[in-house]
């Protein structure tokens, strides 16, 4: 985004009774959807969504991520269940809940002949807010979009679609805005693009909730990561936090020469030889080891004195730690 103004200006944070934790910006409990085909897809969630954060829900295909946001935005009824967004209940006060949510589908279904301009304003007089053009200028401009504000929509090339898609859910100053697969489909360039939006939009305030099938986005963006799968959130942490306790670390010793097995006197360790014996590998769980570099560095260390006592010479080591890639399909297969 070109400016510093922030393309809306969230109402303060609200506080518990108890003035500590800040309440969650939307709080969901217990929500069951039944559809009438009877498939049952999600199983009485309880999920918060901090104020001012980054979330990112991660799931295969069909988890019900589409479900859940549809029901949190009022598009779809749940079967049992709360939500509130903002303290609104989404049923019993849907207008004042709804109009706390912006919603960026992944697909324009405006009028492709209408012009950049005319799309946003309307948007904000869906929701019975006054028009406000210094509001709409504001945020077109904060998206890179103020040059096209008289090209119709059919002139525009496909990022700058999308932006037009993030201006309209931002046009009657949301404090949530659910991305659904922001960059489904895009260049790498327009990707990175994407997410530096995202990234200033949250630096303004806003909390961002996004799906995602690129586990890559939410290791980048994301504060915190909820994993859903058939109807049920398996998974909900602090993204570090996350890749710390389930990363595994991996050292690999390059050798000078092949070893048919792995010495006795390092029979403790969890070595394993690879390629005809000229690799070995070393796998650990990074939540095991110790917090502090210092820590790591003794274990390790300990490690390389005894393959040495072993008489093990290698050429070249490096370390590596799993991705929420690697994490993410091992949490949904240990579920299957
Ligand atoms: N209207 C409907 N009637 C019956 N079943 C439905 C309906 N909508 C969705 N489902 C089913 O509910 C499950 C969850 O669908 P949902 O679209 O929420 O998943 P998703 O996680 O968003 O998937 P994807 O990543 O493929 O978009 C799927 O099995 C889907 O087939």
């Amino acid at each position: 985004m070109s400016q510093q103004t922030p393309a809306i200006s969230p109402s303060s944070a609200s506080q518990t009774a108890q003035g500590t934790e800040p309440s969650p910006v939307i709080a969901v409990s217990a929500l069951a959807k039944r559809y009438d085909s009877g498939f049952e897809a999600l199983k009485r969630i309880d999920l918060d969504i901090r104020r001012g954060e980054i979330f990112a829900l991660l799931g295969p295909n069909g988890a019900g991520k589409t479900t859940l946001i549809s029901i949190i935005c009022g598009l779809v009824n749940a079967t049992a269940g709360k939500v509130l967004v903002d303290g609104h209940d989404n049923v019993t006060d849907y207008r004042a809940a709804r109009a706390k949510i912006g919603l960026v589908p992944q697909e324009l279904t405006s009028d492709a002949f209408e012009t950049v301009w005319n799309t946003v304003r309307f948007s904000r007089g869906l929701f019975g807010k006054r028009p406000d053009n210094s509001h709409i200028e504001r945020v077109l401009k904060s998206l890179s979009l103020w040059e096209k504000r008289s090209n119709k929509l059919i002139q525009l090339s496909g990022g700058m679609k999308r932006r037009v898609l993030i201006a309209k859910a931002l046009a009657h100053e949301p404090q949530i805005l659910f991305l659904d697969e922001p960059t489904a489909g895009v260049d790498v360039e327009l990707r990175r693009d994407m997410w530096e939006v995202v990234r200033e939009l949250r630096a303004s305030g806003v909390t961002i909730i996004l799906t995602t099938h690129y586990i890559e986005e939410a290791e980048e963006m994301a504060d915190r990561i909820g994993v859903i799968n058939r109807g049920e959130i398996v998974l909900v942490k602090e993204k570090r936090e996350l890749m710390r306790q389930l990363g595994r670390k991996q050292l690999t010793l390059h050798l000078q020469k092949p070893l048919a097995s792995v010495p006795p006197a390092l029979s403790h360790y969890p070595l394993t030889l690879a390629e005809d014996g000229s690799v070995l590998i070393y796998t650990y769980d990074a939540a095991s080891e110790p917090a502090t570099d210092s820590g790591e560095h003794v274990s390790i260390s300990k490690l390389l004195n005894d393959i040495e006592d072993a008489g093990i010479r290698f050429k070249d080591l490096h370390t590596e730690q799993s991705s929420l890639e690697d994490i993410f399909v091992n949490l949904v297969r240990e579920r299957q």
